[in-house]
């Protein structure tokens, strides 16, 4: 038995930083991935996606010169092969200096394995048990593969960043995030896509216009939707080929590609801990439950990350990390319910997300007012001449807060942080109407839209 004061398992975007954090301030730490340093967001998420994302936007631009008046000669492929060169790259770059850091600090001892719990303060990995009288758990999530998929033997988000060839006809299944990004990039790429979704839009937790601006451009791209497929499964064909059955309203009721990706959702890996040595609580969905402050039922024991359910990208998984911080080395101030919802969807162009949609604020049932503003009425849109896309926001019209925004378009996942800040600060959205934007930027029209609130 080796006792630490802190047990963290699972180096995600909320461990990796507490580990560092704890040390310094002079605490001991057993430090517990299974995998690689950095979990998801910089291995099989983020970091390989947004870097495929820059070669797909990349050969789109080698293949329209002729809007801008550039001649291009034809010809421009892309290597997947180097793709997954650079992006394999980038991602070692980070992981080893994870790992350096590591091993240069005498605080934390790294133990490579699974994790789990064999008692209430009590955790076995590698044949040994570990106690401590804090535990921080950051195990994040799995992809969702439901029992009718897997002889088709589906790729992941994992697995379809280690091919090196283009698939020749690419089946998507789900319309969110994972599918769209994806979708997109390997339509741009050169494979033929189909995006199959049950639900009758694609991302529906934005705004149907939203929604609909997002399918048009990666139509655009080539990319073929079959929504409403309400009867899902997939098969692998004698001829090595895989039929999906979507069973939509209309058109075929199967649909045959070279390769299918599932993208239909992730579960939390909660279940794989033993939880019930602990006590720790988990809801209907397998989250682990947790307070205000990220505690679990049981006292001492904390979960971070996506495997709490109270978010599900890198940045809420940070901002857990503070709030832990900040409740155990600052003034306590800090909880979950200061967080405001923000992401980005990063498609082409970018959508910028930050609070409540238009259809949200209606159903609260709130008073509100709205101003949306298409971006073919953006000037710098237009010198770009990239026009795809609107801008929206909803403010509460008694308290003039801004409730929510979108922002789908060129650099919309960065100017969305304008209004972010804004939110944060509490401020009236008269702060932002009445300021000056630099000319000509597409965030110059933010006082423009919020000129224009009804
Ligand atoms: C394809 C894709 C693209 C994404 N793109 C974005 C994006 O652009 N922006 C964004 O904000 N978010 C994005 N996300 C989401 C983001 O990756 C996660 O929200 C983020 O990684 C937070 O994860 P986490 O901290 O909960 O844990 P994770 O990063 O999932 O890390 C958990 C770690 O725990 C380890 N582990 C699990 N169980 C055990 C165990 N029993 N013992 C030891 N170790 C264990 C795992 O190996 C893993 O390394 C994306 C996700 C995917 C899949
Ligand atoms: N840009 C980003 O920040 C980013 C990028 C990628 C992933 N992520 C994270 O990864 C998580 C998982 O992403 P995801 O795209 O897998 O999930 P998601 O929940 O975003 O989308 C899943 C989609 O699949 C559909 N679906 C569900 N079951 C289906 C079925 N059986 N057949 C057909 N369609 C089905 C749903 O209606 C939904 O549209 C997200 O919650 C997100 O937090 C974030």
């Amino acid at each position: 038995m080796e006792n630490f004061e802190n047990i963290i398992i699972g180096s995600g975007q909320a461990g990796t930083p507490l580990a560092f954090k704890l040390s310094s301030k002079g605490q001991t730490v057993a430090f517990i991935e299974k995998e690689h340093y950095g979990g998801t967001c910089l291995n099989t998420g983020c970091t390989p996606t947004k870097a495929y994302v820059a070669s797909a936007r990349r050969i789109w631009e080698a293949r329209h010169g002729d809007a801008l008046g550039i001649y291009i000669p034809e010809g421009a492929s892309a290597n997947l092969h180097n793709i997954k060169k650079r992006k394999d790259a980038l991602i070692k770059g980070s992981v080893d200096g994870i790992a350096d850091s590591i091993k240069k600090n005498d605080k934390i001892t790294a133990f490579h394995g699974e994790a789990r719990f064999t008692g209430n303060k009590e955790v076995f990995v590698n044949g040994k048990t570990l106690t401590a009288e804090r535990i921080f758990i950051n195990v994040g999530g799995r992809p969702r593969i439901p029992e009718e998929y897997r002889s088709a033997g589906p790729l992941t988000n994992k697995s379809i960043l280690e091919l090196t060839e283009l698939p020749e006809h690419l089946v998507v299944v789900g319309g969110g995030y994972i599918g769209l990004e994806f979708g997109q990039m390997f339509a741009r790429f050169g494979s033929k896509v189909t995006i199959v979704e049950r639900g009758n839009r694609i991302i529906s937790k934005e705004d149907e216009d939203v929604s609909q601006a997002i399918q048009e451009a990666l139509e655009a791209d080539g990319v073929d939707f079959r929504l409403k497929a309400n009867c899902m499964a997939a098969r692998r064909l004698d001829n090595g080929k895989v039929e999906v059955t979507v069973d939509c309203d209309s058109g075929e009721p199967t649909v045959v590609g070279t390769h299918v990706l599932l993208a239909i959702g992730r579960d939390p890996n909660a279940d794989l801990l033993d939880l019930e040595k602990t006590g720790v609580e988990t809801d209907k969905k397998g989250f682990i439950k947790v307070s205000e402050t990220l505690e679990t039922n049981v006292k001492g024991i904390f979960a971070m990350g996506d495997c709490n359910g109270q978010g599900a990208f890198t940045h809420t998984s940070y901002n857990d990390f503070q709030i832990v911080d900040n409740q155990l080395f600052g003034d306590g101030s800090r909880t979950l319910s200061d967080r405001i919802t923000t992401y980005g969807l990063f498609v082409d162009p970018p959508l910028g997300r930050v609070g409540m949609t238009l259809a949200e604020a209606k159903e609260k049932g709130k008073k509100i007012l709205t101003s949306t503003r298409p971006m073919s009425k953006v000037a710098r849109a237009r010198e770009k001449g990239e026009t795809r896309g609107l801008m929206r926001v909803v403010v509460d019209a008694d308290s003039e807060k801004i409730l929510g925004a979108s922002i789908l378009g060129t650099g919309g996942d960065e100017i969305i942080q304008g209004i972010t800040n804004l939110m944060y600060a509490g401020s009236s959205y008269k702060v932002l109407r009445d300021s000056v934007q630099i000319h000509p930027t597409v965030s110059e029209l933010l006082p423009t839209l919020l000129e224009g609130l009804e």
